[in-house]
């Protein structure tokens, strides 16, 4: 209960701190009362960050009215309250609310569904999801540990889910264990009813509104998602009763709440209901025993009989699942015993469900491995164990399905065992169990099957029962990732907000901030809203610092005596998930714990073939290739590596354009050389080579299709500016490609090494001061921007010299595209390889419309009021 709590709230502290406008939805649902209860924790001791929506529907009940004012008195945040839309009729339905929020202005927005309800936004409101696990209709991004892609493309709302890993029974357990006020509907108390069909509608409380139909009832409302809701007959007068009540499902938790150890029969209502309502239940006591529930991911190929298993396995203990998401995609599945809990994550076997894998592996304790015995280790069930040994799974119990069809089961069952022991041998996972299975018939899954008598091991069931994670090797040291930062208001300490990645932090103890380095110690923590003398991994906090001046989001806290790394370059391990493929040098976003920097692939040293694992020579990376790469991020980044910190060495790579996750990574060291390089100051500043130069410098970066014009004007405007005394310089592809740029052609990656290299050149010059007048192509909208990203703001000035390409097939000076069209040249720009035209350069030059003249005056009148001394 702890870590879904500590989860939930990470996730909505990843929210607030990364979005511009982030809102959060509230109705007078158990399920909002959960959120808002989480979230006045995750901010704690300030109030509220962001404002409460409020949908108004006209629901007149007075008990549901009072509650409402109540709730929203104490909810201590802004509140916005909006008529339901008409259309709405009186009900809250997702569709309604994703069209009214697409007017507002709102960035993000936090809802209350749990992730066994089944129920969402509907796809065409959903553009961008920020969770894992939720069944959803649109593709979530991959999260792993819990690194969520919180970049939203143009006119996109990010959908986030906090209660996606909630059932509905920890949601009772922890309104329970919690205090928290939910509305007095959902007990039980005399109320008008009227019948509809096979049940009761709650019915306006108003007398004069009484028809003949209606009666009185002592009734309680399962859920307030509908207006006018179901009334179910129930004397759950209070909380304790009605957990009774809905818990009755539960048999295994009801037993625990009485102390009784576990077992598998259902309690008496009698009982249970005592055990609820006893004032000797300590909320702890309603907890499961096990705190945090065994994450087991289930892999295998289509139809090899993974939904059969989960069947098998559950018969015979408590079955949660997320139902009604769309069929194609995983949902979790909760399985209880009296032993622990299982959350059991079914990974479709396609290759479109890598995001899926991912998410999972990166957090699962052991895998199912389903292999069908009849056709043995597909290159699937190969890939899917390297990805499970590079997210840093351990243990894998392999489950030899359809045993039960094949004549020589005992010889294949040993074949296949020794297969995947080889495998994992060389990939260094450990097979805890082989077992032979037929999860149809339910054979060595929870009774030993008759029909494998030469199988003497455990059944599936005692196998998972049995498993123990292996001990950690060694205690970690203190570790926080800095999520969010209350700036400290005069006379008041910052608080500074996050969830521990490692180790555990005492009043008092002695801490780093790095990057900075800078020292301080801890004065006081919170977890929730408790003050608390230490807290450890796993667990969200907040941290007031005896002296936190310098602190910002992406900082992290790390013990004095044991600080973690720094590094901005390293070797790691990629798994590429974009359709597009990953181009060396070419820059993405790198997101890391809470770090996000600017980072490109230097070196891929290594492709690995998905079957063999034999290391591959490559220039670029295609779609679920795995390869070991070398990375440099532009500023530095506190990290471990992977195999000691699951949080501190697993990353994701965005696309800064698309705003896509194109990957997922983790680190296997810093380069040395990282550390040996360092900066030197220089006496002579930019700013003194510019006053002498009686300018200031800039670069004025041509863009457009072969033919276009930009050697032509780049040259006259070049004249006209050294004519009137501005120190000036050229740079012309095709001549940088003579010297510099001659071991680079045309394809996609020659392209943005030569973009780089022609943008790290022209850098240089604008420091020595001059005015460079850079003439390519450049066709890719990604590299103009990491051109554009290497100088102030202001010195890059992106001119378009905008010309059809007919115009520039009827120009045709090199005589390069009738050459391209027969097909002499290819990648040829404009033909067979893309151009992205720019979207919002400092200036369009449309080259047809315009003589050369006339767009050389309005160059040279811009060149001129950007380089004039100042
Ligand atoms: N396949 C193909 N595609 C495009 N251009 C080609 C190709 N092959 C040769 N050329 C000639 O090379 C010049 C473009 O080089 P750039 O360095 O500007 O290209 S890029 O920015 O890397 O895309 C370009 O010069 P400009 O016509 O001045 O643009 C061409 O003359
Ligand atoms: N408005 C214009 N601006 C620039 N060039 C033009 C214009 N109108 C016609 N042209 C002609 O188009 C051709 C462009 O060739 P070039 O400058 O080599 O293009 P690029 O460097 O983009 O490949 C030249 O022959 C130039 O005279």
């Amino acid at each position: 209960m702890q870590t879904l709590e500590s989860e939930s709230i990470a996730i909505i502290r990843e929210a607030v701190a990364t979005t511009p406008r982030p809102i959060m939805l509230w109705a007078e649902g158990k399920d909002s009362a959960v959120l808002l209860h989480l979230a006045r924790k995750a901010f704690y001791p300030h109030p509220l960050p962001l404002p409460l929506l409020y949908f108004d529907g006209g629901r007149q009940d007075p008990e549901l009215t009072r509650y409402r004012s109540q709730q929203m008195a104490a909810a201590g945040a802004e509140w916005i309250i909006q008529p339901l839309p008409s259309a709405a009729q009186g009900t809250v339905h997702p569709e309604t609310i994703c069209t009214a929020l697409s007017h507002q202005g709102v960035g993000l927005v936090l809802w209350g569904f749990r992730g066994d309800e089944g129920r969402h936004p509907p796809a065409s409101c959903i553009h961008a999801i920020f969770t894992q696990d939720l069944p959803v209709p649109a593709a979530p991004r991959p999260a792993p540990w819990g690194l969520y892609n919180t970049h939203p493309r143009p006119g996109e709302i990010l959908h986030v889910f906090p209660l996606a890993q909630w059932t509905e029974r920890d949601v009772w357990l922890y309104i329970k264990s919690e205090g928290i006020s939910i509305a007095p509907l959902y007990l039980a108390a005399e109320r008008w009813v009227a019948r509809n069909g096979s049940h009761w509608l709650l019915a306006d409380p108003q007398p004069q509104a009484q028809a003949e139909h209606l009666e009185q009832r002592r009734v309680r409302v399962p859920t307030l998602s509908t207006w006018p809701p179901v009334a179910v007959e129930s004397h759950a007068q209070t909380l304790g009763l009605l957990l009774a009540e809905v818990l009755r499902p539960y048999p295994v938790v009801l037993e625990a709440m009485q102390g009784q150890g576990a077992g598998m029969q259902a309690a008496t209502s009698r009982s249970a209901t005592d055990a609820a309502e006893g004032h000797h239940t300590s909320p702890t006591q309603l907890w499961p025993a096990q705190d945090r529930a065994l994450r087991l991911i289930l892999c295998g190929n289509v139809h090899e009989g993974k939904s059969a298993l989960i069947e098998s396995l559950a018969a015979g203990c408590k079955r949660l699942h997320a139902g009604g998401g769309a069929a194609h995609l995983s949902s979790p599945t909760l399985l209880i015993t009296g032993r622990r809990h299982y959350r059991i994550a079914e990974v479709p076997g396609h290759p479109q469900a890598l995001p899926e894998l991912i998410a999972a592996a990166a957090t699962a304790d052991l895998a199912l491995v389903l292999v069908d015995a009849r056709t043995g280790l597909s290159l699937q069930t190969r890939q899917q164990a390297r990805i499970l040994a590079m997210l840093g799974l351990k243990d894998l119990i392999v489950v030899v399905n359809r045993i039960d069809l094949i004549d020589d089961a005992a010889e294949r069952f040993t074949a296949l065992c020794a297969a995947y022991r080889d495998l994992a041998l060389t990939l260094d996972l450990r097979v805890y169990e082989s077992i032979p299975i037929s999860a149809l018939t339910g054979d060595n899954i929870h009774t030993p099957s008759p029909r494998t008598p030469w199988y003497t091991g455990p059944t599936l069931w005692e196998a998972l029962e049995g498993w123990v994670s292996a001990p950690q090797d060694e205690v970690q040291a203190f570790r926080l990732p800095v999520q969010w930062v209350k700036d400290s208001e005069p006379g008041q300490a910052a608080v500074v907000y996050g969830r521990i990645a490692e180790g555990q932090v005492g009043n008092g103890t002695a801490v780093r901030i790095l990057p900075s380095g800078l020292s301080t110690r801890v004065a006081a923590i919170w977890r929730g809203f408790a003050a608390v003398e230490s807290a450890r991994a796993g667990e969200a906090i907040a941290l007031c610092l005896a002296d936190a001046s310098e602190l910002k989001r992406g900082d992290v806290l790390v013990a004095a005596e044991a600080p973690a790394e720094v590094a901005d370059q390293f070797e790691a391990r990629l798994l590429w998930l974009d359709t597009h493929p990953l181009i060396p040098e070419r820059q993405y976003l790198l997101k890391l714990a809470t770090q996000d920097v600017r980072a490109s692939v230097t070196a891929l040293k290594y492709r690995e073939d998905p079957d063999t694992g034999a290391h591959l020579a490559a220039r670029t990376l295609n779609t679920n290739e795995l390869a070991t790469v070398n990375l440099a991020t532009q500023s530095p980044l506190v990290f471990a590596p992977y195999q000691t910190s699951r949080q501190l060495g697993g990353f994701i790579l965005i696309d800064p354009l698309k705003h896509e996750t194109v990957g997922v990574g983790t680190i296997d060291f810093a380069l040395r050389r990282a550390t040996n390089i360092h900066w030197q100051a220089l006496q002579v500043d930019r700013l003194s080579r510019a006053r002498l130069k009686h300018q200031t410098p800039c670069c004025l970066w041509f863009t457009g299709l072969s033919g276009s014009g930009k050697s032509t004007l780049a040259n006259l405007l070049d004249q006209r500016l050294h004519a009137l005394g501005r120190h000036t310089y050229v740079l012309d592809g095709d001549n940088v490609r003579h010297g510099l740029n001659r071991d680079l052609g045309f394809t996609e990656a020659d392209r943005v090494e030569n973009i780089r290299r022609v943008a790290e050149v022209a850098k240089l010059m604008v420091d020595a001061g001059l005015i460079v007048l850079v003439s390519f192509i450049s066709p890719f909208r990604s590299e103009r921007q990491m051109a554009r990203t290497l100088f102030s703001p202001g010195e890059f000035i992106e001119i378009y010299v905008d010309t059809p390409l007919e115009e520039c097939e009827r120009r045709d000076v090199k005589g390069l595209y009738a050459k391209a069209r027969a097909g002499l040249i290819k990648n040829f720009t404009g033909i067979d390889s893309p151009y992205e035209p720019p979207e919002a350069p400092e200036l369009h030059l449309r080259t047809a419309e315009r003589g050369v003249d006339d767009c050389l005056e309005t160059l040279l009148g811009l060149a001129l009021e950007r380089t004039a001394p100042r």
